[in-house]
């Protein structure tokens, strides 16, 4: 188990006031790019970008397809901040570090996360590139002690205990299902449960059957502790699966994946994502308008 010696409130706060310090506009939605979908982060207009590397206490990517900056900008005159490439538990560090940029943007005063990823589906009738809306999520670090919120509790940030009930904020969600009806994807899109494993290798067969009896409908390395730091701290979440590869789940296939065939798939669907999270954004910015004219 890692230990969370080195995490401290105060590294989040120092990480926070650099970037404010350089940025034009502070953010209220950030979004994370899964593998290859860093270009989502290209449709920001007025972009400041800052490479991982340059930033106070920020990890820097390894994985080919998440470039390592963090891009500040609008999109459809809401300021976000982009996540040009997150991190996993299996580069080797500790989840208190994978979700640093979380705590991070909520001292900036972000309200909303908007978590991508690429995924494998578990489920029968997904076809490689479709969409999964996220209902729900199976933490399989978590479910065995491997937490981002292990370790002493922060109350500054949020309860010991927290609920994770409506994680996947239920609104978000049928209004992402709605875009994508309006916007012709209605062949494409699913509501379904997201499984977080390690890696850093794809599942076995056993694995993969496992996971589906379990209740998974897509699974993938990532985004579970994100969401688990997000709704920690009072962020409202949106998270969406870009089905890269049918998980096989049979023996005596040869289709196995790879992850070139992952960043492959997400280049290709990479504009469909844009344009559901475009419209996200532009609505999510009026609720947000409106949940503040009733505070
Ligand atoms: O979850 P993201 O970062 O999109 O990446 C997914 O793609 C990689 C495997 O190809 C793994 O990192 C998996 O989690
Ligand atoms: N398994 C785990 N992670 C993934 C997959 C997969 O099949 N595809 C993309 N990320």
């Amino acid at each position: 188990m890692h230990s969370r010696e080195d995490f401290r409130y105060e590294h989040c706060e120092e990480t926070a006031c650099w970037l404010q310090g350089r940025v034009r506009t502070p953010p209220t939605i950030a979004i994370i790019c899964g593998s290859g979908l860093g270009l989502l982060a290209d449709t920001l207009s007025n972009p400041q970008a800052f490479p991982y590397s340059e930033i106070p206490n920020f990890p820097t990517s390894t994985v080919p397809g998440h470039a390592g900056e963090l891009v500040f900008g609008m999109l459809r005159g809401t300021s976000c901040v982009c996540m040009k490439g997150r991190f996993h538990v299996y580069e080797g560090y500790p989840l208190w570090k994978v979700t640093l940029p979380i705590r991070v943007f909520k001292l900036m005063g972000v309200k909303v996360l908007v978590v991508t990823n690429a995924a494998g589906s578990l489920c029968e009738s997904y076809k490689t590139g479709d969409l999964m809306i996220i209902k729900d999520h199976i933490n399989m670090p978590g479910l065995a002690s491997l937490s981002p919120l292990t370790g002493p509790n922060d109350d500054r940030f949020g309860p010991r205990f927290p609920s994770l009930l409506d994680t996947y904020d239920n609104n978000l969600r049928s209004t992402a299902l709605d875009i994508a009806h309006r916007l012709g994807h209605s062949e494409l899109i699913h509501e379904g449960v997201y499984c977080m494993v390690g890696g850093p290798n794809f599942e076995s067969v056993a694995e993969a059957k496992f996971l589906r009896i379990l209740g998974a409908d897509a699974v993938g390395m990532s985004t579970a502790p994100e969401a688990v730091v997000a709704k920690h701290c009072g962020m409202r979440v949106f998270g969406l699966s870009l089905i890269t590869n049918c998980v096989v789940q049979v023996y005596e296939v040869e289709d196995f994946v790879d992850h070139n065939t992952v960043l492959e798939v997400s280049k290709w669907r990479s504009q469909i994502l844009q344009d559901l999270i475009t419209e996200l954004v532009a609505t999510i910015k009026h609720q947000e308008e409106d949940r503040q004219d009733m505070e």
